[in-house]
């Protein structure tokens, strides 16, 4: 058993030793009867010591896992660190930056002032031997190379796209360059967690999915599988927030650029293109192509898709819902709306919940379907630690249990 194991299996199992610990689940239906919520709460039949201390929250650190975060001076790296607050078996050992190596955190973030957190390293300095598994929030094109060079043993989700595309020619085409991990993509699992939960849970490379894909695979893979609408002619209209674009200076990014007004973007060319549509092919079993068009908008984050399909003959939208709900049920992060709620951006803010509802069109036989996420969490760190909770095989929504901030 490696190390690594062997210290989650003594956090989570006992490991064979006097204490142990184990999580119990239940499901309860919340108050308005529309969210079920998986509450988590842990039992331990061990020493009373080692009972208060885990009760209480004062784990010794050495018990927790050491987590690395590379690009924690990004956004999605930076709200990493917020879930990781609330989580009660990892602890952050390590964070990189690039131009913001050597400072420290509160002079990058100053909402992070209140952390006892490590100082950034450059990648090339980093310890690796300090840490059990990896965040990597790094820009796409740099991530394959450092992932290459990291020690075998270390569990990693990526949240960039350097791992997310199967072919290796499809990702070459569309990222413009040559990919330099190709055995690596090989072991490489698609994170989409609420749809490849056994895979990630074996898996020591995660490629999380992108923000776009994400809003629109999780109302569409149940569908399409289900063979209840048809995937051609499928019409995604999306709009992101402005923290998507990640939080290097670029001059289309000023305030005076994106306030007061949207505007499209990457219109049939978007590097989201081939990853919806992977994942929507394998669904079908078939190739499906989609016509896909984002939009930013004057909002620092949320994403709204806006997805208009055609129903396989017979089938109504009620059918649609009917079959997505019950699809989500026992999902703490998936909810369908009820009735005509609409979802509001304002509604998942902060949070890890992705919001759906699915409305008749005015053409007969087409329904539009609407979800939105924040593409902060859900859409990247939020379901990046769902990932890294399911391959340590603790329960999936330690740390992730915040409501949205509202208003
Ligand atoms: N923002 C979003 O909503 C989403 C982002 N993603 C993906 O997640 C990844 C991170 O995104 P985000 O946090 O927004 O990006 P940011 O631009 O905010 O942060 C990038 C981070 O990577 C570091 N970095 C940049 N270049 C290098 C390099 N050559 N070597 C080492 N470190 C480097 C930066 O360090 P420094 O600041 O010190 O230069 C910073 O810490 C990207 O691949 C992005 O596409 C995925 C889903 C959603
Ligand atoms: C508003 C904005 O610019 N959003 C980004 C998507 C963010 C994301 O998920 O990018 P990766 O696939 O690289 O991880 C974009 O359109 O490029």
């Amino acid at each position: 058993m490696s190390s690594l194991a062997a210290l989650s299996s003594s956090l989570f199992n006992g490991g064979g030793g006097a204490s142990t610990w184990k999580y119990q689940e239940e499901m309860k239906v919340s108050k308005v009867g529309k969210l079920r919520i998986r509450v988590t709460s842990m039992a331990a039949s061990s020493s009373p010591a080692q009972t208060a201390s885990f009760a209480d929250g004062k784990a010794n650190k050495l018990d927790k896992l050491r987590i690395g975060v590379l690009g924690a001076s990004g956004y999605t790296g930076s709200e990493i660190i917020r879930l990781l607050r609330n989580h009660p078996h990892f602890q952050i050992t390590l964070m990189t930056a690039d131009r913001k190596a050597g400072q420290s955190i509160e002079s990058v973030f100053p909402h992070l002032v209140t952390q006892d957190l490590p100082n950034l390293v450059a990648v090339k300095d980093a310890d690796f031997s300090a840490v059990d598994a990896v965040f990597c929030c790094l820009p796409h094109g740099t991530t394959q190379e450092i992932i290459k060079s990291l020690p075998i043993n270390l569990k990693i989700v990526d949240l960039s796209a350097d791992f997310r595309l199967q072919d290796i020619a499809e990702y070459e085409e569309w990222y413009g360059q040559p990919h330099k991990a190709t055995a690596l993509q090989k072991e490489a699992v698609y994170g989409l967690t609420e749809i490849s939960r056994a895979e990630i849970q074996s898996a020591r490379l995660v490629a999380n999915p992108g923000c776009y894909p994400t809003s629109v695979q999780l109302p569409l893979i149940p569908l399409i599988k289900s063979n209840l609408i048809e995937v051609r002619n499928i019409i995604i209209d999306s709009k992101s927030g402005v923290s998507g674009a990640g939080r290097g200076a670029k001059e289309a990014n000023l305030y005076t650029e994106i306030a007061e007004g949207i505007h499209s973007y990457g219109i049939t060319r978007h590097r989201h293109v081939p990853e919806i549509e992977q994942g929507l092919s394998e669904a079908a079993n078939s190739k499906v192509t989609v016509s896909f068009t984002p939009h930013l908008m004057p909002m620092s984050r949320g994403m709204q898709s806006t997805i208009y399909v055609e129903m396989a003959p017979g089938v109504t939208t009620q059918d649609l819902k009917d079959h997505l709900g019950n699809y989500y049920e026992h999902e703490e992060f998936v909810v369908l709306l009820k009735n005509k709620e609409v979802p509001h951006t304002r509604h998942v803010r902060g949070s890890n919940y992705c919001l759906m509802n699915v409305f008749p069109d005015r053409i007969p036989g087409r329904a539009i379907i609407i979800s939105v996420i924040d593409n902060l969490v859900k859409g990247a760190s939020g379901q990046a630690l769902q990932n890294l909770n399911l391959m340590m095989g603790i329960p999936e929504n330690l740390g992730l249990s915040c409501l949205p901030l509202f208003p």
